[in-house]
């Protein structure tokens, strides 16, 4: 991953987004020519189903980069079907169940490159948002901390463990568990002379799965305090909405 991000533009602009694709090199949600963008270069795969890789996205320099994602992605699927099981026992919910709206382990990776920028307070690395999906392992890669999570409207920055995973909860889980969990607010910042690398696996659930509160909690807590949706129309959604932070996944609450 470092050494991919380390080679000339010319090499990386050969695995770049095409419109209307979200793999490859390039930019967070660029809608604007006069946007301010993040500090920040992004290279994104989508790892899982295994027959859904588009390999022409997939650099073949390093030599080991395709094989060392693809254990990559296997075993972040693994733990990731572990962390599940764990979260359906702690909601009371049957784990079998709970894992086949996960069916396939839907996975796409997000490495990002944070160059540093000697005025590192007038930039951001990458804007705040919340991710979409049910569950994200993120590592940071190198010991260059960045990550701030919004807690109580406050920013307060995450100190990640060397070799550690920080896990994210998406906006899915939020509204899967009927806000038994909450789907965190985070951004990254860049330091003034160092870079910074993280790779986020992003595990969400199937295509036909419907995106809503768990019939068991919401029998449980008396009400649904999400909308339910199927997955296509939750991620139009997300996309059309463009509201940024947990604006989206707030939208959802019935009221
Ligand atoms: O670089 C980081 O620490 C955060 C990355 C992140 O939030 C993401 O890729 O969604
Ligand atoms: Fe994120």
């Amino acid at each position: 991953m470092t050494e991919f991000f380390k080679q000339p533009l010319e090499a990386k602009k050969v695995y770049s987004m095409i419109p209307g694709n979200l793999q490859g090199y390039g930019q967070h949600f660029v809608v604007s020519e006069n946007q301010k963008l993040d500090w920040a270069d992004l290279f994104c795969l989508v790892l899982r189903p295994v027959d859904s890789r588009d390999m022409k996205f997939w650099p073949s320099h390093p030599p080991s980069f395709r094989n060392s994602i693809d254990r990559y992605s296997s075993e972040a699927a693994k733990l990731v079907s572990c962390l599940l099981k764990f979260l359906a026992m702690d909601m009371g919910v049957e784990p079998e169940s709970f894992l086949e709206i996960f069916r396939g382990q839907p996975q796409r990776m997000r490495m990002t490159y944070y160059p540093p920028c000697r005025q590192a307070d007038k930039v951001v690395g990458l804007s705040p948002h919340t991710d979409r999906m049910g569950l994200t392992l993120l590592l940071q890669a190198n010991d260059v901390q960045g990550l701030q999570i919004r807690k109580d409207g406050k920013w307060v920055a995450v100190n990640a463990l060397d070799g550690a995973f920080i896990i994210n909860v998406g906006d899915t889980l939020e509204i899967l568990s009927n806000g038994r969990y909450k789907s965190i607010e985070h951004r990254a910042m860049v330091h003034p002379t160092r870079d910074r690398i993280s790779a986020a696996v992003f595990h969400a659930v199937c295509r036909d799965a419907t995106v809503g509160p768990l019939p068991e909690l919401v029998k449980n807590d008396g009400e649904a305090r999400y909308k339910s949706m199927s997955y296509m129309e939750f991620v139009k959604g997300f996309f059309a909405a463009k509201l940024g932070g947990r604006g989206h996944v707030e939208s959802l609450k019935n009221s």
